[in-house]
Order: C-alpha cells, then sequence, then structure tokens
C-alpha cells in the first residue's frame, strides 16, 4: 500500500540569529498510512515541533521531502488540520463563530451551511449547547474542543496535534484522549499527535515513534498492539506496562536496546 505521508531522509537546520546554524533534525525517515494514528515522543528539543511544521508545510526541510500521498508538501494545505497546544481562540467572537473562522479567513464569508457543519461539529465534541458563548466562558477542555472542532472544519484528512492536551487537568486529559479517539476512529483521519506523555502515547496511538535527544532522529518505531477500543482499563494491562517502559528506556537511557513487548 502507498504511505499516506513520508518523511524522506529529512534533516532540519535552523539559523540562529547570532549567525550560526543549529540542527534540529537529522535523517529522519518514517511513513504513516492512511487512517494509522502515530504518536511521537522524545525529549524536549529533540524537534518533535519541527516534524509537525514540515508535514503542515509551514516549513520546508533543509534536507529530504515531506510527501503527502507521493506529492512534496511546499505549502499549507487544506487537507492538514493542526489543533495547537493551546486552542488560541479569538475572545471576542463566539464559540461557533470561531469555529467557522478558517472559512471566513479562507474566503471571505461564512454561508449558513458552513455555520450548520460548525454546529454539527460542535455537537460531536459535546458543545452544542455553548454555540453563542464566548471562549472565556469556557473551561480549559471545553476550549481545547473547540480547536478540534476547529481543525475538523475543511474536512482535513490529516490531523496534527501538538500536545493538544498537555495544558489540561489529569482527568480531563484522559476523558479528551478517549474522545480523540472516538472522533478520529468516526471521522476516519490520519493523525499525527505531538506529546511529553509516554502514557498517553501508547493509550491512543497505532504506533509510537520515539526519538533520540537532538538533533532529532528516529531510535524506534513501535506498533502498540493493544486492543481496541481502549478505555480506561487498557492502563491497567501488562502490555501497556511494557509498551512504556520499552519507551522510557530510550528516553531515560538512549543506550539502552528497546526489549521485545
Ligand atoms: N525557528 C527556529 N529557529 C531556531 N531554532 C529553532 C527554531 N525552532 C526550533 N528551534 C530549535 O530546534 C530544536 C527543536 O525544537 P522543537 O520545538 O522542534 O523541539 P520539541 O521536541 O518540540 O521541543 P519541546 O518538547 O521542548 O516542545 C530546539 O533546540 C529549538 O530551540
Amino acid at each position: 500500500m502507498k504511505p499516506y505521508v513520508s518523511f524522506n531522509h529529512i534533516g532540519q537546520t535552523y539559523r540562529l540569529a547570532n549567525g550560526q546554524s543549529m540542527t534540529a533534525l537529522r535523517d529522519v525517515n518514517f511513513e504513516i498510512q492512511r487512517h494509522e494514528f502515530v504518536a511521537v515522543v522524545g525529549p524536549s528539543g529533540c524537534g518533535k515541533s519541527t516534524l509537525l511544521r514540515l508535514l503542515s508545510g509551514l516549513l520546508i526541510p533543509t534536507e529530504g521531502q515531506v510527501e503527502i500521498f507521493g506529492k512534496p508538501v511546499t505549502e499549507p494545505q487544506d487537507e492538514v488540520g493542526i489543533v495547537f497546544q493551546k486552542p488560541t481562540l479569538l475572545p471576542w467572537l463566539s464559540i461557533l463563530d470561531n469555529v467557522v473562522f478558517p472559512l471566513r479567513h479562507k474566503r471571505g464569508s461564512v454561508t449558513p451551511k458552513d455555520r450548520e457543519r460548525g454546529e454539527l461539529l460542535l455537537k460531536k465534541v459535546g458543545l452544542e449547547s455553548f454555540l453563542n458563548r464566548k471562549p472565556d466562558e469556557l473551561s480549559g477542555g471545553m476550549q481545547q474542543r473547540v480547536g478540534i472542532a476547529r481543525a475538523l472544519l475543511l474536512s482535513p484528512d490529516i490531523l496534527i496535534m501538538d500536545e493538544p492536551f498537555s495544558a489540561l487537568d489529569a482527568l480531563t486529559r484522559e476523558e479528551m484522549g478517549f474522545e480523540l479517539l472516538k472522533i478520529c476512529g468516526e471521522q476516519k483521519k490520519t493523525t499525527l499527535f505531538i506529546t511529553h506523555s509516554i502514557s498517553e502515547a501508547v493509550l491512543l496511538a497505532d504506533r509510537v515513534l520515539v526519538m533520540s535527544p537532538r538533533p532529532g532522529t528516529l531510535v524506534d518505531d513501535i506498533p502498540i498492539n493493544l486492543a481496541k477500543p481502549r478505555d480506561i482499563s487498557t492502563i491497567h494491562s501488562p502490555d501497556f506496562a511494557a509498551y512504556t517502559k520499552r519507551i522510557r528506556d530510550h528516553i531515560c537511557n538512549p543506550n539502552v536496546l528497546p526489549e521485545a513487548v
């Protein structure tokens, strides 16, 4: 099967303000199949967000090529939706207007049909009774749901998420993870999910990519063969513990070879 996303020998060197250069990524190679949920974990500064910017077309790699279905990514495109760590909602707009904002930005206007779609997406994330509220009347978890609905507005095939739940409390974070799995399952998205949380990565993903410290490169690519649908009982299974240990060993002690799970 043709990969949906491919990172081919990706290197990224940033030019710093002082004129020096800094290599953030070195020879990163991986593929993502259609409808696969791939999580990326690694130490701080290893280049996780850089990977995300490369796939979103906000950044062009200094080496290699990122491709979506065989086509090089050279600019941002509608088939990619992004959920950021903070949803950055416009405080003066209602929740519904925030969700349809990308269309207003793109086309200059919003049709009743667009608003209907916005309402449907807000229903999907459980916010149908908050359409006319303002962002600061919502909790952090609810605001992040608005960010997810907004990212789904243009029906992207690919969803990229940069630590989307890191600002939430532990319980809300868990709940949002399960909701995300439901949404990705229903809407058949191909997902690249960046997180600092090893257990979140194992709980949500079909595959976990583990990165080395900077310059970041892949040190492990782990298929997560835990039964689906996943729920809170998944966390208590022995396989879950084995997967998290394998990842933690890489991150805490980069010289330890992965154990078989
Ligand atoms: N625009 C930029 N200009 C210069 N250096 C940058 C730029 N963006 C990122 N970097 C550097 O590249 C490296 C990788 O950054 P990146 O944000 O991709 O890592 P990360 O793994 O997402 O980090 P964290 O987990 O701390 O969020 C870091 O050393 C960072 O300082």
